[in-house]
């Protein structure tokens, strides 16, 4: 890794969500500039929740606005359930951000997976290839493809995306998408991104917040043992950013940064 990665503590999440919705924005208006939408990967688990309390505060000037209309929603990782499965990250989010949209806003579009395909993880897989591909290029034009920013979780055995510690999916070099049939946490049939594509993005932000993720910050942050968090941060370095409250980094010696832009 060349230039390190920025790990900003804050005292709580209502101080947190600010940062992130600033960060956020920046990294959709650069987008917007690049190619005229924001391209975003989003997570399940705790992190709809935070993303909801940043994104739905009030803006404060037209540099402060979430483009919603523009928009294209990805899921870093996904549950082969149905979308209304209370185990579906698109699920979740649904509830704790998109449903909470204003009816006057223009919607984003929400790259979903298939529910026709749920019998067969590797066909969801392909699918869902399929989807990105469609979006952001044909495979033979590019290598990976590139979001704008990836919003990740950090679950407390260091796993990310749907990639686990120790699991033969951290080797995977062709796939933009790959099934898993034995995820360590149910339930055990996902679709996720895969590591390159994951540290192929132009910005990495990871949320993590509460005294359960304590030890497994301290094993990322000062010995990393190849864990998916750690893998991210060295493939990434000043492009990742740890969005964190400072009960997720007692004890942890890393360097924090001030936030800015
Ligand atoms: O299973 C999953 O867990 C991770 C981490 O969840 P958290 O509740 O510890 O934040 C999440 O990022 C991932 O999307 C999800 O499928």
């Amino acid at each position: 890794m060349g230039k390190q990665v920025n790990l900003y503590a804050f005292s709580g999440v209502d101080t947190l969500a600010p940062a992130l919705r600033a960060y956020v924005i920046a990294c959709q208006n650069a987008g917007l500039q690049r190619h005229g939408v924001f391209k975003v990967g989003v997570s399940g688990g705790s992190l709809p929740k935070t993303l909801a309390q940043a994104l739905l505060a009030r803006s404060s000037s037209d540099a402060d606005t979430v483009r919603w209309d523009k928009w294209e929603i990805f899921f870093a990782d996904e549950r082969a359930v149905p979308l209304d499965h209370p185990d579906s990250n698109y699920a979740l989010l649904k509830a704790e951000l998109l449903d909470k949209l204003p009816a006057d806003t223009p919607q984003p579009t929400v790259h979903t997976i298939d529910p026709e395909q749920l019998g067969d993880t590797q066909e969801l897989a392909d699918v869902y290839e399929q989807v990105l591909v469609r979006s952001f290029a044909s495979r033979d034009s590019v290598k990976l493809p590139i979001f704008d920013l990836l919003l990740l979780g950090c679950g407390p055995d260091g796993h990310t995306c749907s990639l686990f510690p120790g699991h033969e999916l951290l080797r995977e070099t062709s796939a933009w998408v790959a099934p898993i049939e034995d995820s360590p946490k149910p339930p055990p049939k996902r679709i996720t991104l895969t590591l390159p594509v994951v540290t192929h993005s132009v910005r990495v932000a990871f949320v993590a917040t509460g005294g359960g993720k304590k030890e497994i910050m301290k094993e990322i942050f000062e010995e990393g043992k190849g864990l998916p968090c750690a893998l991210v941060n060295e493939g990434t370095g000043e492009r990742c950013s740890w969005f964190v409250d400072n009960a997720a980094v007692e004890g942890v010696s890393y360097p924090r940064r001030p936030f800015s832009l």
